[in-house]
């Protein structure tokens, strides 16, 4: 009998997405002993506003993909359930279709932040998501995550709360749009994957204030 695999499910806006963003998936991958990653580009993060549209988002997503280290690319795929589903995305719909997807026995891993990890009660239906995965949390920096148990990997499906070290790095996709939009491209240029930059300069994302 084969071991139930173990899946790291990254949800994000993306917008765009950035080293912290792969730094963290690998990360996860390591520490939690995670078969693969999945990124899930968030179809419609009803807690944003101004945000670009989700099959960009999902475009800059592949491409950022396919230029991180093969340690974490082999490893991991883009996963576009959210945008195929409508209305705004809830992370407890899209847990319970992954649930579905990789049954009973799977070890379901969602990966945050430790910004989001301080928002997740605001979330739809967020008292389910324990019973669909195990929330663990990365350190972000300057904003580490409340004191959670050892590190420990929690047993079972779902269920367990655990943090993980990754690497600090104080940048947030935010910053970068604001960089962009101000002309100032040296600063991000070791931020953002090659084709990444290339897809913003093609369709002249980020350009206007109202990305800041
Ligand atoms: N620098 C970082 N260090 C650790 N985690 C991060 C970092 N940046 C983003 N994350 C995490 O990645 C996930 C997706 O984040 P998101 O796509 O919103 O990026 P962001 O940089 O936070 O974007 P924005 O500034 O637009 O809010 C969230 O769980 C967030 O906490
Ligand atoms: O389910 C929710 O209500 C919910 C509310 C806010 C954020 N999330 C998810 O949290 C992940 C990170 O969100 P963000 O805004 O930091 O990109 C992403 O997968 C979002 O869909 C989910």
């Amino acid at each position: 009998m084969s071991a139930a695999p173990r899946i790291g499910v990254f949800g994000g806006t993306f917008d765009p997405p950035h080293v912290a963003h792969i730094a963290l998936a690998t990360a996860a991958l390591e520490r939690l002993a995670l078969d693969r990653v999945l990124f899930v580009v968030s179809g419609s993060p009803w807690q944003k506003s101004g945000v670009s549209p989700a099959p960009q988002r999902l475009r800059m997503m592949e491409l950022a993909l396919a230029q991180a280290p093969a340690a974490l690319r082999g490893h991991a795929e883009v996963e576009r359930c959210e945008l195929d589903r409508a209305g705004p995305s809830y992370t407890a719909d899209t847990l319970a279709l992954l649930r579905r997807r990789y049954g009973p026995d799977a070890v379901l891993m969602l990966l945050i932040g430790s910004d989001q990890f301080r928002n997740l009660p605001s979330w739809h239906r967020y008292d389910e998501l324990p019973a669909l995965a195990h929330i663990a949390v990365a350190d972000r920096a300057g904003m580490p995550a409340p004191n959670l148990p050892p590190r420990a990997l929690p047993e079972g499906p779902a269920g367990g709360t655990v943090s993980f070290e990754m690497p600090s790095i104080d940048l947030s996709a935010t910053g970068l749009r604001a960089a962009l939009a101000a002309g100032d491209r040296p600063s991000v240029a070791a931020m953002i994957a090659p084709a990444v930059l290339d897809y913003i300069d093609e369709h002249q994302l980020y350009r206007s204030q109202e990305f800041r």
